[in-house]
């Protein structure tokens, strides 16, 4: 993986070629989303993270690459509708577990909290476990029904992918208390990013893993292996949408992240569209900003940004320094 989050990939010099993989993704994605014919989905490493969306002619500025309609969205709302059972059971958990009212429940959380603000100097925000929290857990438990039910979106579920030392961690089903793992993540973690401390890296991951423990504890998800590795893939893809709104977008899951993108969104009632924001040659990759912050990066944002979506900024790109 490169460790390039502003490059834009430069023309290839070897040709562009789709895998099976990629083709089998592509006729999925066609089948069910307009796409503009002259980008594809290619596993390649001339993409950053070895997968990603290339032109494969030249776009125009303002030209459309793809059209999303809202209701192929993998939301809560749109899951609830095609697993209305397991929506019901969500919510039969949620209320079971009654936010806010037992405090103490938590304070092991909190304690460890403590101790990585004591050992970092890093003041983490201390707040409790509140429904809106909940869409990673939520999500891995409709992606995971959705396989098993055979859904049109099983398809797509099975493509997801990351390649980075924090997926590796949750593929393993590792635990908050798990020292050795957690301490050979965060040296994997420090070779992409050496500015963050050990100290830094491993307090990020034991709160990672710790809120994954505290979420199993409201929603009915399974202590296994693939349970883990779908809550980690699902926090790589998923963007907030609108309130308590947070979701996978069909094909804009595929494009990798820039914090100078050629690429940009514009959202109406019913669909989300993707389209050039500048002249695009053949052969180039096509990127979005994941982070609102874009240029603003900050060293916490940074953080949260390799952990969470496994992908690393480089230093010069971090504006802000907030720990
Ligand atoms: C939404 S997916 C993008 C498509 C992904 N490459 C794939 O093959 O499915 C997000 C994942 O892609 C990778 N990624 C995206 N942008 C990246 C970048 N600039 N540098 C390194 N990895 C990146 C990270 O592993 C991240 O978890």
């Amino acid at each position: 993986m490169i460790l390039s989050s502003t490059i834009q990939s430069v023309s290839p010099t070897i040709p562009l070629v789709l895998q099976p993989q990629d083709m089998k993704l592509h006729s999925w994605c066609e089948n069910f989303l307009p796409i503009n014919p002259s980008v594809k989905v290619v596993t390649t490493d001339q993409s950053v993270a070895g997968r990603g969306v290339f032109a494969m002619d030249d776009l125009q500025p303002d030209e459309r690459i793809c059209f999303i309609p809202n209701a192929l969205v993998f939301h809560q709302e749109n899951c609830a509708s095609c697993f209305p059972q397991l929506a019901k059971e969500i919510s039969k958990s949620k209320q079971k577990y009654g936010f806010g009212m037992d405090e103490k429940k938590f304070a092991w959380i909190h304690r460890l909290w403590r101790k990585v603000a004591r050992k970092t100097r890093v003041q983490p925000e201390f707040y409790h476990l509140e429904e809106d929290d909940l869409w990673q857990p939520e999500l891995t438990l409709y992606a995971l029904e959705a396989i098993k039910e055979n859904h049109p979106w099983k398809e797509w579920i099975d493509q997801w992918n990351r390649d980075d030392p924090t997926y590796s961690l949750f593929k393993k089903n590792a635990k908050v208390y798990d020292e050795e793992v957690i301490d050979l993540t965060a040296k994997e973690l420090q070779k992409q990013a050496n500015y963050f401390s050990d100290l830094h890296l491993k307090a990020a991951l034991s709160i990672r893993l710790g809120r994954f423990e505290e979420q199993k504890q409201v929603l009915p998800l399974k202590d296994d292996v693939e349970t883990s590795s779908m809550y980690s893939l699902l926090g790589s893809r998923a963007g907030e949408l609108g309130d308590n709104l947070t979701g996978v977008i069909p094909f804009h899951d595929m494009i990798n992240h820039s914090l100078d993108p050629n690429l940009s969104m514009s959202y109406g009632q019913d669909h989300i569209e993707i389209y050039a924001n500048r002249p695009i040659a053949k052969g180039q990759e096509l990127f979005l900003c994941y982070t609102e912050i874009g240029r603003e990066m900050s060293t916490s944002n940074a953080l949260w940004s390799l952990i969470q979506w496994g992908i690393p900024h480089r230093k010069e790109d971090i504006k802000i320094f907030d720990f």
